[in-house]
């Protein structure tokens, strides 16, 4: 099935993860960004994901109606926690969403469920939307435990106050991020029917069927007008493409056009 027979209550999100990449003499990417979408930002929403040491400069150069989110927080509101930043410091800093759950976190900072999970609970008791990442390893892929592994994964790292308002799920398959290698049409459309199954089971028809999920993992210009019209597909977290603002633009407008 595609996008258009599917529920189109779901606003396409668009959110560029610029990872540790970005230096506040670099901003005139940021400044493209935000002229070259003001026409689209109206039917998508468009978000950029800056290190945490940009988030103000980001927040004062962008449009007002670009979004503007972190990284990663931790799930403490404060204390001694040398070098962590709190979900509300984000949010001080202009922030109004957070991915957490990264695959990159999970392997770089041996981030289990539980610790994602904590840090969904921070991000809402700050106010900001979250980004929760899932993805399965190529071991996993080849192994047929894919499925598996996601659902265990969405079950674990989610809590119970989960809205569709406050929440955004990114299905990143581990092995096509920054690889050139994308998941097919068809394998991103049989795990986000599956995901949509088990968030309906979970939060009930209304929420299951309102929360938006993303595909990331080497989206491009050249894909993303395919992975955008999957069924169930509600954007994309798009990592080294989200870097040039004519390449970002351009998945923008893909998007745009799936509507
Ligand atoms: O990890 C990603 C976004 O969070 C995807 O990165 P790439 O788009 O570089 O593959």
């Amino acid at each position: 099935m595609r996008r258009e027979e599917n529920n189109l209550a779901r606003k396409i999100l668009i959110a560029g993860n610029w990872k540790m990449n970005g230096l506040s003499g670099q901003l005139e990417e940021v400044r493209k960004i935000s002229e070259g979408c003001s026409a689209t930002m109206g039917e998508v929403d468009i978000l950029v994901c800056p290190p945490a040491t940009l988030l103000r400069t980001v927040r004062d150069a962008a449009h007002s109606d670009l979004l503007v989110g972190a990284q990663n927080c931790h799930a403490k509101e404060k204390g001694a926690h040398t070098g962590d930043i709190s979900a509300e410091m984000l949010r001080d800093a202009g922030a109004s969403h957070v991915i957490v759950g990264h695959s990159e976190r999970r392997a770089d900072h041996s981030e289990c469920c539980a610790t994602v999970r904590s840090k969904l609970v921070a991000a809402h008791r700050a106010g900001l939307v979250a980004i929760v990442c899932i993805g399965e390893t190529l071991e996993e892929r080849e192994a047929g435990e894919a499925l598996r592994v996601l659902e265990s994964q969405l079950e674990n790292s989610l809590h119970d106050d989960v809205t569709a308002g406050n929440t955004i799920i990114a299905y990143e398959p581990i092995w096509a991020i920054g690889t050139g290698k994308t998941a097919s049409a068809e394998d991103v459309a049989e795990v986000h029917s599956h995901l949509r199954r088990r968030l309906v089971e979970r939060f009930g028809q209304e929420t299951g069927t309102s929360l938006r999920l993303l595909y990331g993992g080497s989206v491009q210009p050249t894909n993303a007008a395919s992975l955008l019209s999957v069924a169930d597909v509600d954007g994309a977290l798009v990592g080294g493409a989200s870097l040039k603002a004519q390449d970002f633009l351009a998945i923008c407008e893909a998007a745009r056009n799936c509507r």
